[in-house]
């Protein structure tokens, strides 16, 4: 903490963490940084920054061709979606693009786009995302971009209908209303509000916001233009925004027979989606009706009673369900609308992925009261798993390196880790070793409880919360502390130990058995929509409904067919056949995707980190750009700390400092250091051999870089192990060359075998 503080105070907001990159909002210097590196893009010649980070990926890509994912990490609010565009921004300002095809501008757009339609206002912060995505960026063998390709998951639908308290729905809403021109909203029937709208949606009532959404929405717009999205595109998008609109005005019936409660706004609805209002009503309520109409159209039997039934579901869901299922299906037409425009089938070697992931949610960061939501628990759930992904790739997979290796460094790997926590929420039971006879009770995550219960009638949220707290909650003689979860005082609500236990978040379970149901009037959307007069919502229609959670699976360069039948392959496990119909199973499968598309690459993990409790963009804004104001210095150390502490950074820090984090494959190391092998190098090369596999172990050399006599620039000293797969490499810079040739003679003459410094 006095590193980072100390830093802090310097200008810089960064430090290094090993391999992955520590940032602190605000930072008064990011705007200075990220002109400074505009340089040149060679390996670390940059100050710890986003943008070194990016270009550590690009070299790395270039010298190995192999997928990189940067990924930053950190609590809602810490700065990610910045990292993430700042990030892309510099790799396309900087290596180019084959024909202009992606450019910083069209990037920029991307993010206005984005920012609309797939982000909220909290009480602090104005753009919290709600979906996760990853903006993968194609390179050829010059380095040059070739194309772009945007996937997305898990968006938070059903924010379109229902938000937690002093939360807003997505910006895309008072932005539209504030922003179109009165001919438009006449035609859209937006010209009156409504009396009253229940899904929260409504012009803002200050007339300052008032200005500021309108400027956004003229934004939108520009950005749009930008992205190639044409005026009737654009038309048609406007329209299910006002049918959304329209049908929260509409409500149901809370009692008597599923029906809308205002005749005239579902009528309304009805016109600007492009249907009729007896299609509508059939496809929000009468799903019953629907799937009988279609089996005898299509000549088929009838279905058997089993898949006839259904969940039971209130006028209200249903009205909601449609709602949402059309916010999802409009989410993913932007989304490819935003692929058109970076498409191009230019050959490409590989990829920089960039994700960007809600994050880590805690009533408790902004001083709220309430417990969190379901959706806030899946958000969190992505948020445990990348973590988890951070403490396989930095620990377990390096200790695991040094073992096959024969490397001795004396680090353990930390007890804890995020798995623990994970298995509350996805544990399923075929993980376990199952006890003789012990079938009917084995432990199972959250999810499966929710999926198990949704099935039997009569069964509710107390059922689930009793199943969960037998399974994970400390017993006995065990502490209630040491447990990753423990039941609360309050009716129905649970607290899961996030963070590896530093940060634990109270959840409200009221509900979440009916949130765990299909909801099938989200799946008639689509068919609303393609009774629609715009046909941008056909080539979706035939997507498979497990999948339709998932944006982005259109592309044509070979880089993005891979993604996308990487994508696909998750989806058509036999686990997800078998649980094509739940809900807890597609977001688990969305969250496998996620996994399984960043997996194939080298990661950058950049923790981003918050630097107190309930600080807001006002408090950013206080501070003049490039001048650390009086606000900045205002750390809040325990909260660093429970930050640091959750993400295991000193853990990590620690093993980059005693381990040996450079180091390639033989191969590779070929490739990069053949030049040394010319004669004019041999005339300043010491001891210089390139090792032959076959040769003895235990080899060592130093070379002497770049053909410079004095001051000597490079060294290099290597080792390899017993399997004679591998190299540890250091990089002396000059200033310790002297200890280098120490340290070498020492190696060479007495320990062939095993150099370390
Ligand atoms: N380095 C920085 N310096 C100053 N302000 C920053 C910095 N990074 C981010 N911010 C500001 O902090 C706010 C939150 O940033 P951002 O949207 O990137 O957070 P996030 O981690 O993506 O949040 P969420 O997970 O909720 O989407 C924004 O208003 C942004 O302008």
């Amino acid at each position: 903490i006095n590193t980072l503080q100390h830093r802090y105070r310097s200008q810089l907001s960064c430090t290094y963490a090993g391999p992955s990159l520590v940032t602190i909002r605000p930072s008064a210097a990011g705007a200075s940084c990220s002109a400074k590196v505009r340089g040149g893009m060679s390996r670390d010649s940059m100050p710890p920054h986003v943008c070194s980070v990016a270009q550590r990926a690009y070299w790395n890509l270039l010298t190995r061709c192999q997928d990189q994912t940067l990924l930053p990490l950190g609590r809602s609010g810490a700065g990610k979606t910045t990292c993430c565009q700042s990030a892309l921004e510099y790799l396309v300002g900087t290596a180019g693009s084959v024909d202009n095809r992606v450019s910083v501008e069209k990037i920029q757009a991307m993010f206005t786009v984005l920012k609309a339609f797939g982000s909220v206002t909290t009480q602090h912060h104005c753009h919290s995302t709600r979906f996760s995505m990853v903006m993968s960026l194609d390179f050829n063998a010059t380095g040059r971009i070739t194309a772009a390709h945007l996937q997305t998951l898990m968006l938070e639908r059903v924010r379109v209908a229902r938000q937690p308290d002093g939360e807003g729905n997505f910006n895309v809403f008072p932005q539209m209303l504030a922003g179109l021109d009165i001919t438009q909203k006449t035609m859209l029937h937006l010209h009156q509000a409504a009396e009253s709208n229940s899904f929260g949606i409504g012009p803002v009532s200050k007339a300052e916001d008032k200005q500021k959404a309108s400027a956004s929405f003229a934004q939108l717009q520009v950005a749009m233009e930008t992205l190639g999205i044409t005026a009737e595109e654009k038309k048609a998008v406007w329209r299910v925004l006002a049918g959304i609109y329209h049908l929260g005005a509409a409500g149901a019936c809370k009692v008597g027979r599923k029906q809308f409660m205002t005749f005239e706004s579902a009528n309304n609805a009805a016109e600007v989606l492009g249907c009729d209002y007896e299609e509508l009503a059939t496809a929000v309520f009468k799903h019953h009706l629907k799937q009988i109409i279609e089996q005898v159209t299509s000549g088929g039997s009838r279905p058997s009673p089993a898949e006839d039934k259904g969940p039971k579901m209130m006028g209200v869901e249903c009205v909601e369900g449609m709602a949402s299922g059309l916010y999802e299906e409009l989410f993913a037409v932007i989304v490819s609308l935003i692929n058109r425009s970076f498409a191009s089938s230019h050959l490409s070697m590989a990829s920089i992925m960039v994700v960007d992931t809600p994050g880590f949610h805690n009533p408790r960061h902004q001083k709220q009261e309430r417990a969190a939501t379901f959706e806030e628990l899946c958000h969190n759930y992505v948020h445990e798993q990348l973590q988890a992904l951070f403490y396989k790739r930095t620990f377990e997979a390096e200790l695991e390196r040094y073992r096959e290796e024969n490397v001795e460094v004396p680090f353990d790997l930390p007890e804890q880790s995020p798995l623990a926590t994970l298995s509350v929420v996805d544990q399923n039971a075929s993980q376990l070793h199952v006890a003789p006879g012990g079938q009917a009770d084995d432990p199972k995550g959250l999810f499966w409880i929710l999926d198990e219960e949704v099935l039997i009638q009569g069964s509710g949220d107390s059922v689930v919360l009793d199943r969960l707290c037998s399974y994970f909650a400390a017993k006995g003689a065990q502490k209630e502390e040491d447990g990753v979860l423990r039941k609360c005082e309050q009716v129905l609500q649970f607290e899961i130990s996030h963070q590896l236990g530093q940060d634990p978040v109270r959840y409200d379970l009221a509900g979440w058995v009916s949130k765990a149901k299909p909801n099938l009037s989200a799946q008639n959307a689509i068919q609303v929509l393609q009774q629609s007069r715009a046909n941008l919502f056909q080539p979706r229609s035939k997507m498979p409904q497990i999948c339709r959670s998932v944006a982005g699976l259109e592309g044509y360069s070979q880089q993005a067919l891979q993604r996308i039948g990487c994508v696909r392959k998750t989806f058509a496990s036999s686990f997800a056949v078998v649980k094509r119909k739940s809900v807890c199973a597609q977001i688990k499968l969305q969250m496998d995707a996620l996994s399984n598309l960043v997996k194939r690459s080298q990661v950058h993990f950049i923790h981003c980190l918050v630097p107190r409790v309930g600080v807001d963009e006002a408090d950013v804004t206080t501070s003049q750009p490039g001048v650390p104001g009086e606000g900045d210095l205002a750390l809040d150390v325990p909260t660093l700390r429970v930050q640091l502490c959750g993400a295991q950074l000193l853990d990590a820090l620690r093993l980059y400092r005693i381990g040996y984090v450079d180091h390639m494959l033989l191969t590779q190391f070929r490739r990069r250091f053949q030049v040394l092998a010319q004669p004019v190098m041999k005339k300043y090369t010491s001891a210089y051999e390139i090792p032959d596999e076959n040769k003895v172990r235990g080899s060592a050399g130093v070379c002497l870089g770049r053909g410079q006599p004095a001051p000597m620039q490079l060294w290099v000293l290597w080792t390899w192990g017993q399997s004679r797969k591998q190299f540890w490499a250091h990089l002396f810079p000059p200033c310790v060359l002297p200890v280098g040739v120490k340290l070498l003679s020492a190696v060479v003459q007495e320990a062939p075998g095993s150099c370390r410094c």
